[in-house]
């Protein structure tokens, strides 16, 4: 088991490259299941998430082939096999296993989803879509059981916006006899992409980045070659980290128009933000003028990037309020960055950040994805070492961290951890 340490005080400069969006790859890979012959998707971003959901492919009979970023799937020998317990369990978007093999064989077991804890992360939704276009779905000790007769078109109206049922629905629609309508759909970047993905399958897919999807199910989906959109929260994260440590950093590879909402609150900071083509220069100033924001669905402020934008405003002058409207419990991280001197405090869901603080170096704990890309942050900004443990989290999001931050003149590096601080770990 590894610890990262962060040594603060150096500043950022130079360019990064953005790799595959997670939150894309992660409904592109059970996608794959819909064909009858070779997907291959390009750029994915070499994370644990991605390579988890391979194994699954796997698990179901699918041949998986790796090329470093690209991945050829050969669906061939795929079966509709149980997947109750184990890997499903890793992490949230083995979820996107229950509308794909619906929409393939019309029927699935999938154990309950894992991924971060941000407090409850129901299905509801992507379970009224699918009894909306005809499956029985029943929970027996803690797996999901789906099973349709026949898969019919419907007009599916989801009750909370949802980046999850939107693509769920989709991926379990597109093979359904008729039309399906989803109203009031996510309108996520990510959600276009599965809907790009799935059009060059052969579905028949319009609306996807407005409220209302409408899909005319086709017979048969065939292979077709996929590349994956830049990951907007990954961009945004070493913006952020620019933001808070940088003096010049040039982000490439990255669709500003996707960060919208982020780069607005960086500029009315007092963040310079340039916006190139595939790239943002972000040129950071002192001092940083505090910011309210309130996470919301897309283009609002997105939630995966409220923890390390939390830390941000632990240098701003002033007092910054976050809420999270999307996961209001998304608050793990806020005690760790107490531990580093951070001055804030929770009140009725929003955090309450009363800045500048100088950060100080500590041991603290990723308790989840983001939550460990706020704390790495934390150690940039820092006087002197932060030891961040709960590596795995991070790793499921985020590809080659230490080595693009040591790029860009940080000083960041993995270590092994004693059996006594293994032993401390377990039990914090
Ligand atoms: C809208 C939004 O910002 N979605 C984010 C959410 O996606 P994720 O797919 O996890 O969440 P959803 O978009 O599905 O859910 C949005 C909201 O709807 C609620 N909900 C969802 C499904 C359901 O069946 N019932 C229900 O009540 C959720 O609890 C949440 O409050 O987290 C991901 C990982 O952090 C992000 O990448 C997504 O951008
Ligand atoms: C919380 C996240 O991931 P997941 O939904 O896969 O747990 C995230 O991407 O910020």
């Amino acid at each position: 088991m590894q610890k990262m340490l962060v040594e603060g005080g150096h500043t950022l400069n130079g360019k990064v490259r953005i790799s595959g969006a997670k939150n894309s790859a992660v409904a592109l890979l059970p996608a794959a299941i819909l064909a009858d012959s070779d997907v291959t998707i390009e750029g994915l971003p070499e994370i644990s998430d991605v390579y988890t959901l391979g194994d699954l492919l796997e698990e179901i009979g699918g041949k998986v082939m790796w090329n470093g970023q690209t991945v050829h799937i050969d669906p061939e020998h795929m079966i509709s096999m149980p997947l109750p317990n184990g890997k499903v369990k890793k992490l949230r978007a083995s979820y996107y296993f229950m509308g794909a093999m619906l929409g393939k064989f019309k029927q699935a077991v999938i154990g309950l989803p894992g991924g971060c804890h941000l407090g409850p992360r129901p299905i509801d939704q992507h379970i009224k879509g699918f009894e909306a276009l005809g499956a029985k779905v029943t929970n027996e000790q803690g797996a999901i059981y789906i099973r349709a007769e026949e898969l019919t078109g419907a007009r599916i109206y989801l009750d909370v916006v949802s980046v999850g049922a939107t693509i769920n629905i989709m991926l379990a629609a597109v093979k359904a006899k008729g039309k399906t309508i989803i109203e009031n759909a996510a309108k996520e970047p990510e959600i276009i992409d599965v809907a790009t993905l799935l059009t060059n399958m052969g579905a028949q897919i319009k609306g996807v980045g407005t409220d209302v999807i409408r899909i005319e199910g086709v017979p048969s989906l065939h292979g077709c070659r996929h590349t994956i959109i830049p990951d907007r929260i990954e961009a945004g994260t070493y913006a952020i980290a620019a933001a808070a440590a940088g003096n010049e950093v040039v982000i490439d590879n990255v669709i500003s128009q996707h960060l919208e909402s982020l780069l607005a609150k960086l500029r009315e900071m007092g963040v310079t933000v340039e916006e190139g083509d595939e790239q943002l220069l972000i040129a950071s100033k002192q001092p940083l003028k505090s910011v309210d924001i309130k996470t919301l669905v897309y283009p609002g402020f997105p939630t995966d990037l409220q923890q390390p934008f939390t830390t941000l405003l632990t240098k701003t002058v002033n007092t910054g309020v976050v809420t999270d409207t999307i996961y209001s419990a998304r608050l793990k991280h806020i005690d760790e960055l107490r531990r580093m001197n951070a001055i804030i405090k929770v009140e009725g869901g929003s955090a309450i950040i009363s800045g500048p603080v100088q950060l100080e170096g500590a041991r603290v704990k990723a308790t989840d994805l983001r939550a460990g890309a706020a704390l790495i942050v934390a150690g940039l900004m820092a006087n002197g070492i932060t030891e961040i443990t709960g590596l795995e989290h991070i790793d499921r999001g985020y590809e080659k961290i230490t080595e693009k931050l040591t790029d860009l003149g940080a000083n960041v590096w993995r270590e092994e951890m004693n059996d006594q601080e293994i032993e401390q770990f377990q039990n914090s």
